[in-house]
């Protein structure tokens, strides 16, 4: 399968010699939806204007349908249709005007009615866009990015200010693109949606990817949970030794990559030794902890480090 993006070793550093993306590479086959995560700063807005030819790259390299975004953006505007973070519309048009000044400038561009259709504003197309709400108008940003019928979607979190219905079509009408042979890129800080819609996501930390993968192989890579309070008299120190437990007072937390061989070891000790566990709660990782665990980190000197073991080593 062909790459329709590609980035090598992609930085971007702003004046000033902050280094906001800092040696990236990612591949993205036609017709995947890949989603990059990250915390706030983490560095997606600015890797997303990289890969839509919005800004050059200081250092690596860019390919959009095997053309550089930047230098050969006449080759690849017209194939490409991107959502940023905040569309500024004139507020005195209406939708369908809008959709229509957009559409004179884009080559087969969808009938207005059809774009709008697709976003769940049909109804909408005689409503100034000032008196849109928020939800809506990141709907008119999708249907105006949509209007070309790219080939590759960049959406830069594209359902946030949607309610749950219209995150859930959001997702629907993304699904639909891609078994079209649309590959789309999106930012987005609802792990839910990454998890649903995304073949492929990527975690970005302080400007690098830090862990990437399908959502399945993501989470995989985190330790299962199992927590239970243990009952009055009971230390932790009785349990089977084999489980390596943390306590606090009788609540205890057990991680392992090995869920169902922990749970069924601790649940025959509990038998065996005739001990009630409260609020036994098993549960695989979630791409929420993997998230978080990331998010977690800091940086010194360059070297992503646990923040425990920062602070252990200033104590
Ligand atoms: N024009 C700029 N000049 C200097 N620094 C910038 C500029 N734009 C962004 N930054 C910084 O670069 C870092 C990455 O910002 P970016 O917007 O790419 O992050 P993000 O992951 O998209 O965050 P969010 O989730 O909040 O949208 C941030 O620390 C931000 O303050």
């Amino acid at each position: 399968m062909t790459n329709v993006i590609e980035a090598e070793d992609l930085r971007r550093t702003y004046s000033g010699g902050f280094e906001a993306v800092n040696g990236i590479s990612l591949a993205v086959p036609r017709g995947e939806v890949f989603a990059l995560l990250g915390t706030n700063g983490a560095g997606k807005t600015s890797t997303v204007e990289l890969l839509e030819g919005l800004a050059a790259p200081s250092g690596g390299t860019v390919r959009v349908l095997g053309h550089d975004p930047y230098r050969e953006r006449a080759a690849v505007r017209p194939r490409i249709g991107v959502m940023l973070q905040e569309g500024g519309f004139p507020s005195d048009l209406t939708v369908a005007e809008t959709v229509r000044m957009w559409a004179g400038c884009t080559s087969g561009a969808r009938p207005t009615g059809e774009a709008l259709e697709a976003v769940g504003l049909g109804a909408r197309g005689g409503v100034r866009i000032k008196q849109l709400s928020g939800g809506e108008r990141r709907r008119l940003d999708l249907a105006l990015a949509l209007l070309g019928r790219p080939e590759v979607l960049f959406l830069d979190e594209p359902t946030t200010g949607l309610d749950a219905e219209g995150r859930r079509d959001t997702w629907a009408l993304v699904r639909a693109l891609r078994d079209g042979g649309t590959t789309v890129l999106l930012t987005t800080h609802y792990l839910e949606e990454a998890e649903s819609l995304a073949d492929r996501l990527a975690i970005m930390h302080q400007g690098r990817i830090v862990l990437s993968g399908t959502p399945a192989e993501v989470t995989a890579a985190q330790p299962a949970r199992i927590r239970f309070v243990l009952p009055e008299g009971v230390a932790p120190g009785r349990l089977p030794l084999g489980l390596k437990a943390a306590a606090e007072g009788r609540r205890v937390e057990i991680r392992t990559h090995e869920l169902q061989d922990a749970l069924g070891e601790l649940l025959l000790w509990a038998r065996d030794t005739g001990v009630r566990l409260e609020g036994l709660d098993a549960r695989s990782a979630s791409l929420e902890e993997a998230f978080l665990e990331i998010a977690s980190r800091t940086t010194v000197d360059g070297t992503t480090v646990d923040r425990t073991t920062v602070e252990a080593g200033t104590r």
